[in-house]
Formats: C-alpha cells, sequence, structure tokens
C-alpha cells in the first residue's frame, strides 16, 4: 500500500527559508462565543467571518436543534445570521452531538436550561473521556437535573430543566472547581444573566487555566450590553440579570492560536511568514503567540499594509529554549510551542498545563510519545512537559499518530519541517478548527 492508501500524508519539508503570507479564518473561541450569544438575544445577529469547521458546525447544528436559526449567506459562506427563537425559549426533547468539541460540550448544556424539555447529549467517544462534571454541577446548583447515562461526569447525558428557573430576585450562588478547564466558567457566564436574580460563581480550585478564555467570555458578555464583573484574585465572577444583544454584526477575527503553527514555521525552517488581519488588541490568548516567539529568538513586526495590519516572524533558523515557561494561560498553544522546542539550543518545562491530559486527547502523553517517536527527548512533569533538544542527527522520520487532535495533526507537520520524510496519519483531523489545513501548510512553502 502507497502512502495515501493507507491515509498518510507525506508532511512537506522545507528545503529553504520560508516567505510566505497566510491568511488564517476565523477564531474558533469567538464563534463559538458569539454563537451562544446571538442565540440568547432578541433579534437576529449577522456574524461575518466565522470560523466553518467541524466544531462550528456542530455548534451550529447544536443550535438548530434547540430552535435556533442559523442562515448561511449564499455568496459569503463564512457569513452566517443568526435568529433566536421568538420566545426566547429553545426547543426540548432533542439532541445535540457536541463531537470533541469542548466548546459545544461545556457552553450548550447552559442553554438546556432554558429549553422546553429534556435534551440529550452526546458526542464523540473519545469525547468521553473529556471531564464535564464541574458545568454540570454548576447547572444542577442551579435547578437542573442531569441523568449520566455512562460514567458519571462525563458524555452521554440528559438535563431536565427546572419547570421554571427559580423566580426569585436573589443572586443565585454557583461554586465549582474549574482547575480542569476555563470552559466551567465561561459555559456558566455565558447563561447568567439568564438567571433570574442573576449569578455568582465561585471557582473552588488553586489554578485557573486559560484564563484568557474565561476574560474572553466576560469581554463579550459585556459587548453583549451584560453587566459582568471579575474578581480574579477571590476567583469570583458575578453577572448581573438582564437582556443579551450582540450588535447587528459582529466581525470574527482571525484564530491566533491556529496562525501558531505557521508564524512557528518561520523559526523552525528560517525565513519570514505574515499573518494578516492580526488585532491590535485582542481577548485570544494567541495574542500572547510573538511574545513567545520572540523570547524563542524570532524577530517580530506589525507592519501595516494597504490598512491591514500583519503579525510578521522572522527567524533565522536558531530557537532559545525557554528553561521554566509558565504556559498556563494559553495552554491551547502548547502542541505548536512544543514542536518549535524540539529543535531548540536549551531545555524548556512548559508548565502549568497538567490540564491538557483532559483536552482532544491526553496531549501532555501524546506529546511525548511523538516526540520521543522521531528520536526527541520529552517527559511528562506533573503539570506540564520537558522537552530536552536532542542533536539534530538523531532525529528520524516516523510515521505520526495524530490521536484525533488537530492540534497534535499541525504539531507533526510542524516536526516535518526539518525532519525530512515524516508521514502524518489523518490529517483531516486538522477540520476541528482549520479544515484547509493541508492546503494551507502546503503554499506556505511553495
Ligand atoms: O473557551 C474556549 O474557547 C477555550 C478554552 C480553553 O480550554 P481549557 O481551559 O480547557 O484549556 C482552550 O484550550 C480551548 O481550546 C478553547
Ligand atoms: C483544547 C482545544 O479545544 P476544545 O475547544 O475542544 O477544548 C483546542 O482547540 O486546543
Amino acid at each position: 500500500m502507497n502512502a495515501s492508501q493507507e491515509n498518510l500524508w507525506p508532511a512537506p519539508f522545507a528545503s529553504k527559508s520560508l516567505d510566505a503570507t497566510v491568511v488564517v479564518p476565523g477564531s474558533k473561541s469567538l464563534s463559538n462565543r458569539y454563537l451562544i450569544l446571538a442565540a440568547l438575544g432578541h433579534r437576529p445577529v449577522r456574524l461575518v467571518g466565522l470560523l466553518r469547521s467541524r466544531d462550528t458546525e456542530l455548534m451550529m447544528d447544536a443550535l438548530r436543534s434547540l430552535g435556533v436559526r442559523c442562515e448561511i449567506d449564499e455568496q459569503v459562506d463564512t457569513t452566517v445570521t443568526v435568529v433566536p427563537p421568538s420566545d426566547g425559549r429553545f426547543h426540548g426533547g432533542t439532541k445535540v452531538f457536541c463531537g470533541l468539541a469542548g466548546t459545544v460540550m461545556r457552553f450548550v448544556p447552559g442553554l438546556a436550561m432554558f429549553a422546553d424539555g429534556p435534551v440529550d447529549f452526546d458526542g464523540d467517544e473519545q469525547a468521553y473521556a473529556r471531564p464535564m462534571k464541574p458545568v454540570l454541577d454548576g447547572l444542577e446548583q442551579l435547578g437542573a437535573c442531569i441523568e449520566y447515562h455512562g460514567e458519571e461526569g462525563r458524555l452521554p447525558f440528559t438535563i431536565t430543566p427546572p419547570q421554571t428557573v427559580s423566580q426569585c430576585a436573589e443572586t443565585s450562588v454557583v461554586s465549582i472547581d474549574s482547575s480542569g478547564s476555563s470552559q466551567f466558567i465561561s459555559g456558566l457566564l455565558l447563561i447568567g444573566s439568564r438567571v433570574p436574580g442573576g449569578l455568582e460563581l465561585h471557582h473552588t480550585g488553586e489554578k485557573t487555566p486559560s484564563l484568557p478564555h474565561i476574560r474572553m467570555t466576560v469581554a463579550d458578555l459585556h459587548g453583549s450590553g451584560v453587566r459582568a464583573n471579575a474578581d480574579e484574585h477571590a476567583r469570583v465572577w458575578t453577572v448581573q440579570p438582564g437582556a443579551v444583544q450582540l450588535p447587528e454584526t459582529v466581525t470574527v477575527e482571525p484564530d491566533l492560536s491556529n496562525a501558531a503553527p505557521f508564524l512557528g514555521a518561520a523559526l523552525i525552517a528560517g525565513g519570514t511568514v505574515r499573518v494578516p488581519h492580526w488585532p491590535e488588541s485582542t481577548t485570544q490568548p494567541g495574542g500572547l503567540l510573538p511574545g513567545y516567539l520572540e523570547r524563542m529568538g524570532a524577530e517580530i513586526n506589525f507592519p501595516v499594509i494597504d490598512g491591514v495590519r500583519y503579525c510578521e516572524v522572522t527567524g533565522d533558523g536558531r530557537v532559545s529554549g525557554l528553561g521554566d515557561f509558565d504556559l498556563t494561560a494559553a495552554g491551547e498553544i502548547a502542541p505548536s510551542l512544543a514542536a518549535i522546542l524540539v529543535f531548540a539550543d536549551a531545555p524548556t518545562r512548559m508548565l502549568g498545563i497538567g490540564h491538557l491530559r483532559g483536552h482532544e486527547t491526553n496531549r501532555l502523553e501524546a506529546l511525548v510519545n511523538e516526540i520521543t517517536r522521531v528520536g526527541g527527548d520529552a517527559r511528562e512533569l506533573p503539570d506540564g512537559l520537558e522537552i530536552t533538544p536532542v542533536p539534530a542527527m538523531n532525529l528520524r522520520p516516523a510515521e505520526m499518530e495524530t490521536y484525533a487532535d488537530h492540534r497534535m495533526a499541525t504539531f507533526a507537520a510542524m516536526l516535518g519541517l526539518k525532519i525530512n520524510g515524516i508521514l502524518i496519519k489523518n490529517i483531516a483531523t486538522t477540520a476541528k478548527t482549520l479544515p484547509d489545513f493541508a492546503n494551507m501548510w502546503t503554499s506556505m512553502l511553495a
């Protein structure tokens, strides 16, 4: 059998330094938040530049089954108009399929609180391993009834909403441990203003991963006219009761985390890669990426050409190891940074990312497996990953596993820039957030 019959994608090798501009589609995190917030409103909202990928299709299908219309523009398929149910009540007696999407499995259950009957939730079998309990405990504290059909605290489950969501004017106080994922907090905050009396959410855990993603949720609530407040030090978030309404048209920023493999390629292969429409300020954790790449030795510029702001990353093929490197804020980009650090001049311990064991796959274990597979040196730490560079001559090509994880696939492609002959299993798994990845990657190298 040849490579294509075995569903193996030959990762292109970088035989010369790069000079490329890569247009990255809309942010997954912003797209799926805007879809939820638009569904909670009372007037239609037009979303421009929406990501069209497996995770956003799953979100739109979930909303449709709850009675929300998501109308795709016939000319531009990244423009989508969301029309909430006319009486604001979601349809119950329905099923939601979450695939492997954290934003669907942790954000849509909140909507089921306001459905007119029970809602069944299921997902990919691999999603059964992802933690769900804190967000569902939170909904239970608000009066929902959760019935687990498999293991307690995991998919699949049914949410039966309270007959009437408590009408008392007192604020509902909810306590959960969100150290396993920031999405538990975000999922509850998104519906907080629909809770009569509002929501006071306490996070009881010691650590708060992906704080920028929680700040993104709060900022998007503000952008929907909701009064929300964060006391991050005390780990308490409050949302005032009131209407949710995004503006008539909302434009989605490019996905800065999905820019990471491309911009990181400039460090690995040398040369320059630019991503246009880089926002001046952003709530995306990917906004931290240029600073991280600079610490690894890249030159970073933000030129404005014909009114468009670019992030431009230039590398000379050398990568600085970072020693102890706290990545609590942006664990999502750990696989991309790990690929760069395999080629560094000194070890790096990426810390604060123990919760990556509950991502699409156990990413810490997967990264150790795949770095070891090509002859590199990595080991799991209780709260992260240590990567120790090895001489380039020790690195060898291999058939890389991707674990149905889009970021493990792009990680393997990054290694392939400098390890000639890497074959990647199931590159199509990048469809979770970047369906055109293989073409984009090949064009970057052309
Ligand atoms: O809220 C979001 O949009 C996300 C939050 C983060 O989740 P964790 O806090 O579980 O890492 C991130 O990794 C994920 O890709 C998207
Ligand atoms: C962790 C991720 O996704 P999810 O939204 O499914 O949690 C990710 O995209 O890196």
